[in-house]
């Protein structure tokens, strides 16, 4: 007798529901008309630290003891630079950093690109190549920049160097950002955390620096 396990006949998959889910993928290369993106006069100076948006984010923020507490500055462009050193509890493999973790560092500092535009936008898609072993205790150099804009679509680029700022590429991400509201935080995030976001005059302050936007 078959084990009960033994599905016959097999089960065709259910459908899913999502139109996100069975749409095609939004192409990572701009489209024919997208704009250049535009930095905005009231953008980080050159050099200038760009801060956490979160105190709690596992990306930048100072409050996770375990994040990555990366720190990003921006450039002269819609870039910015970011270092982050991978400590043990990022391993993956014995003395290397986990690529889930480097994917979250190439995330994080494109995100930080939202300073420089002034514009909120969340990952849509990141795709990550990794080319290079990063081991504990290695300084992973970041830069990532916007490469063109297309209506909420913010298409973007981010490599991560070892060895040095000019070192050889560990990490590199494309990825398609799309620009959100406020709303998008408060109306799905933890009532908790966003009750306690919502009285910190710090966070609404960081929250605020986005509301003008020509
Ligand atoms: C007071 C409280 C304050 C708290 C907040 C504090 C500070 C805020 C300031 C800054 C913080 C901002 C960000 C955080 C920064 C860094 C962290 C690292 C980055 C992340 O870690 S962030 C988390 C991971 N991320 C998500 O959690 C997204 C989950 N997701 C969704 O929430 C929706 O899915 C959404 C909103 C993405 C879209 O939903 P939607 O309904 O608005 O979009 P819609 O369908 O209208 O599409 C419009 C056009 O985007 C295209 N499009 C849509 N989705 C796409 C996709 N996935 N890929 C490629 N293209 C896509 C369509 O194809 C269409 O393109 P077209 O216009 O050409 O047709």
């Amino acid at each position: 007798m078959r084990p009960a396990w033994h599905a016959d006949p097999p089960v065709p998959p259910a459908a899913v529901g999502s139109g996100l889910v069975t749409a095609p993928k939004t192409s990572l290369v701009p489209p024919a008309e997208a704009v250049p993106p535009v930095r905005h006069p009231d953008a980080p100076a050159p050099g200038e630290p760009i801060g956490s948006h979160y105190d709690q984010c596992f990306g930048c923020g100072s409050g996770q003891p375990h994040g990555l507490q990366l720190a990003a500055r921006a450039g002269d462009g819609v870039n910015v630079t970011a270092e982050f050193t991978v400590r043990p509890e990022h391993q993956g493999a014995p003395g290397l950093a986990h690529g889930g973790v480097l994917a979250t560092a190439l995330d994080d500092t494109l995100g930080s690109l939202n300073w420089l535009m002034h514009v909120i936008s969340v990952t849509g898609r990141l795709e990550t190549d990794f080319l290079r072993p990063v081991p504990v205790d290695t300084v992973l150099h970041l830069d990532a920049e916007v490469t063109a804009v297309h209506g909420r679509k913010i298409y973007c680029t981010a490599t991560g160097r070892i060895g040095g700022p000019e070192g050889p590429v560990a990490v590199r991400a494309d990825a398609v950002f799309i620009e959100v509201k406020i709303e998008h935080f408060v109306n799905n995030g933890r009532p908790e955390e966003i009750q306690a976001a919502m009285s910190d005059p710090d966070q609404v302050r960081r929250a605020r620096a986005f509301e003008v936007n020509p």
